[in-house]
């Protein structure tokens, strides 16, 4: 009993130093695990990324849509035994239907796109900037959430997709300041793994599950990668090769490989277009042939590429592909060609920060209004009101404050002008209007008495 007594007296104790009462513990003020409040300077800051992914969406003609957070969580479940698929953040809901948090944006634009039919012309070039979520465990302490640009064209299933979504990719990234020195863009065709394995009679509906293995080969290396392989039942000399065409440094030494076969001399002509197009574009500098990218996700069928910073300190910053069998396995009755891209918030906020890259943003009020006292807050508001009315940001304020105690706050919310409405001025229909981003002292500004202007000039 003392020791139970003891245990709940430090109980209280601790509650009570966190401001809660004796009896409990006052509500945790964090976010839930793995999820990030943002206060209103974070949320400047993301606000200026969302409308430089927007400002690139525009500018390659794409167009915006939106769909639930919660999805069905059939429309994830995939054999390829990828991570994302094992990590969704679902449950059972009320109505006992099995539902989830989307972990990716792509099944819910297959999803849209297939609820049109035949209705919707294609090509369409559609963006979004959904929140995704996963489960992740505790211990691995990486984040539940992220903000992710997706940019996707389905419809066409020629490579000058593939070359539109990288010309997104690094337009946005020189839109921020971001240069070829500080990022590249890997750059592969899964078709060659798919010639491998046709050249070693392994069926396609491995294809999947090989992907995702060796999507880990920089994670657990060449042998646990053969090893992996093998489990999956591809032959050991397969698996080496498969291994082995992951480290082809070049174009030219795919050709030796695997060159003869149809459908690795189909890729390598895609690529090598690919390469063309972009020096077009003017991004060739970005793009490089990189064998050793697969990407995780088990849908991918053809190019797939990531973007990564050169110091190769942060993980990838971006990534995508083509996904041409996607809609059909979700019921199209057609082929419908498709590839797009994913861009966290995450990993580009840290290499923004790194590359001093971030600007400092300020909230944006143009005049704070302050009553001289009870009687003139009726011609303030009037005053805020008209101003507002004109398109100014207005701040009015809410406690009668004296001069420096107006000023203090005026510069708490980075006010550009002061507006002092008081009697005397008011009797002349005037205002007296301050200046407050002068560089000047504190004692200077607070002697300024600033400039008497009808109301009617303010605007
Ligand atoms: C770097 C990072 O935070 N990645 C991240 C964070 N949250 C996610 C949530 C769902 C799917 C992928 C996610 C990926």
């Amino acid at each position: 009993l003392k020791k139970e007594a003891a245990k709940a007296a430090k109980a209280a104790k601790k509650a009570e130093a966190k401001g809660g009462t004796p009896a409990g513990p006052a509500i945790s003020t964090e976010p839930p695990s793995g999820t990030r409040d943002f206060f209103p300077a974070e949320m400047r800051t993301r606000n200026w990324l969302f409308a430089k992914f927007r400002e690139t969406a525009r500018q390659l003609a794409f167009v915006e849509y939106d769909a639930p957070v919660l999805e069905a969580e059939q429309l994830y479940v995939r054999k390829g035994g990828e991570e994302i698929t094992q990590q969704m953040y679902n449950f059972t809901d009320k109505d006992g239907k099995a539902v989830s948090l989307r972990p990716e944006m792509t099944p819910t634009l297959a999803r849209m796109i297939l609820s049109l039919g035949g209705k919707v012309l294609l090509p369409v070039k559609w963006f979004s900037i959904p929140q995704c979520w996963r489960f992740e465990t505790v211990q691995r302490g990486r984040k539940r959430e992220h903000f992710q640009w997706n940019m996707d064209i389905v419809g066409e299933a020629s490579i000058a997709a593939e070359a539109e979504l990288l010309a997104g990719v690094t337009s946005f990234f020189k839109s921020v300041g971001v240069t070829s020195a500080d990022v590249g863009i890997k750059v592969n065709s899964r078709k060659v793994l798919a010639a491998i394995l046709k050249m070693y009679g392994i069926d396609d509906d491995k294809f999947e599950a090989v992907c995702v293995i060796v999507d880990k080969l920089d994670k657990i290396g060449p042998d646990e990668t053969v090893q992996l392989l093998r489990d999956a039942q591809v032959s050991d000399e397969a698996a080496r090769k498969i291994v082995a065409s992951l480290s082809l440094r070049s174009i030219g030494e795919l050709q030796e490989l695997v060159g003869e076969h149809p459908v690795a001399a189909d890729a390598m002509r895609e690529m090598k277009e690919l390469f063309a197009l972009a020096e077009a574009y003017g991004f060739g500098d970005w793009i490089l042939f990189d064998a050793s990218v697969v990407r995780g996700l088990a849908y991918y069928t053809g190019i797939v590429f990531e973007g990564f910073d050169r110091k190769g300190e942060l993980r990838a910053i971006c990534g995508g592909g083509r996904y041409d069998k996607l809609l059909s396995l979700y019921g199209s009755p057609t082929v419908v060609p498709a590839c797009g891209f994913g861009f966290g918030d995450c990993v580009i906020m840290e290499l923004l920060q790194e590359k001093g890259l971030l600007p400092h943003l300020e909230p944006e009020v143009d005049f704070v209004v302050c009553p001289f006292n009870a009687e003139m807050r009726l011609h303030a508001v009037q005053v805020a009101a008209t101003l507002r009315a004109a398109g100014y940001a207005v701040d009015v304020l809410l406690a009668n404050k004296r001069a420096d105690k107006a000023f203090s706050y005026a510069d708490r919310v980075s006010g550009r002008r002061m507006v002092f409405v008081a009697p005397d001025e008011w009797d002349k229909g005037s205002v007296r209007v301050k200046d407050l981003r002068l560089e000047r002292s504190e004692e200077e500004k607070l002697a300024d008495r600033g400039i008497e202007l009808p109301v009617a000039e303010l605007v």
